[in-house]
């Protein structure tokens, strides 16, 4: 077990010189609540003249083109794997009708009241399948926004006959903001984008702001499961959870939890190994 000093404390989320890479100026987002700000910068905007207020949503994630193996391809449009798939699997999501993650298992063989883990950007989705795999009686919703890895992942669950499983294409914050309080048992975030650059600190999806939306879904008592191999964003994170009113750090203030079993190794994780670096993670319940 990892005892850290506290360094390079998050203060602020949001700057104002990131690019935006998704701006939208609907009514939906007009009337987000002042809890969603860290997600949002308003600018002042002149559109023909007349003045008019932006709202500049800054994601958590960069959409990348990669290559679509022909197993991903197949999982996305063969009606065999369409029960995994819980909205549109191509193009950017639409969450619009997804308010209740208990309610896509009730004709499963655990139904809805199982356990419920969700997995916020699980990649290619191998160790998320993994997980699934080794707790048949648990259900496990995940979420992506890389439309090969959910390919992929919705590939591995049917060829593995998994019937705890289902996947969503979307932002997990947006997903996070409908859902009922007190609904999810573990919320797990395996090696999220580190976003190295300090003007892109405001990206990180550990942050105060994210995490109060994100708590809010969890169940009291439930976990919320981190790593990262991303030394600063470690430390990081230990600053803005340990600070966080209403979790509670499973190894005391101040220190990281050693790697559990149960969490399978993840591709960003042998990456980074095979770069060389640490592995940290941290696990927080809900008070
Ligand atoms: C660095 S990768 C890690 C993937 C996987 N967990 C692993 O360890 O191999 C981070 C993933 O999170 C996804 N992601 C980032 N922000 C997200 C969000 N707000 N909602 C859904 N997925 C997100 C990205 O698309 C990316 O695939």
């Amino acid at each position: 077990m990892n005892t850290l000093t506290k360094q390079n404390a998050p203060t602020d989320t949001v700057n104002s010189d990131v690019p935006a890479t998704n701006e939208h100026s609907n009514p939906a987002e007009q009337a987000l609540s002042a809890q969603d700000m860290n997600a949002i910068a308003v600018d002042d905007a002149t559109t023909d003249n007349q003045p008019s207020k932006r709202i500049r949503i800054v994601n958590t994630f960069m959409k990348r083109k990669t290559h679509m193996n022909k197993n991903a391809e197949q999982a996305l449009t063969d009606p065999e794997f369409a029960h995994y798939l819980v909205n549109n699997s191509c193009g950017d999501g639409n969450l619009d009708n997804i308010h209740d993650l208990r309610i896509l298992f009730t004709d499963t063989p655990n139904g809805s009241e199982a356990p419920l883990t969700l997995e916020i950007g699980f990649g290619l989705g191998d160790s998320f399948i993994e997980m699934a795999a080794a707790e048949p009686s648990r259900n496990f919703v995940g979420i992506e926004v890389h439309e090969p890895g959910i390919g992929k992942c919705a590939y591995m669950a049917g060829t593995q006959n998994l019937t705890n499983v289902k996947i969503i294409n979307g932002d997990a914050i947006q997903l996070l903001k409908q859902l009922p309080e007190n609904h999810i048992d573990r919320i797990q975030l395996y090696f999220p984008d580190p976003w190295q650059k300090k003007r892109h600190y405001k990206r990180r999806f550990v942050s105060p702001e994210r995490m109060t939306i994100l708590t809010r879904s969890l169940k009291q008592g439930g976990w919320f499961h981190t790593a990262t191999d991303w030394e600063h964003y470690a430390f990081w994170m230990v600053d803005v959870l340990d600070d966080f009113s209403g979790l509670s750090n499973k190894s005391g203030k101040g220190n990281f939890t050693p790697r559990p079993d149960f969490r399978p190794m993840t591709k960003f994780e042998r990456r980074g190994l095979e770069r060389g670096h640490g592995v940290w993670d941290l696990i927080y319940t809900k008070d």
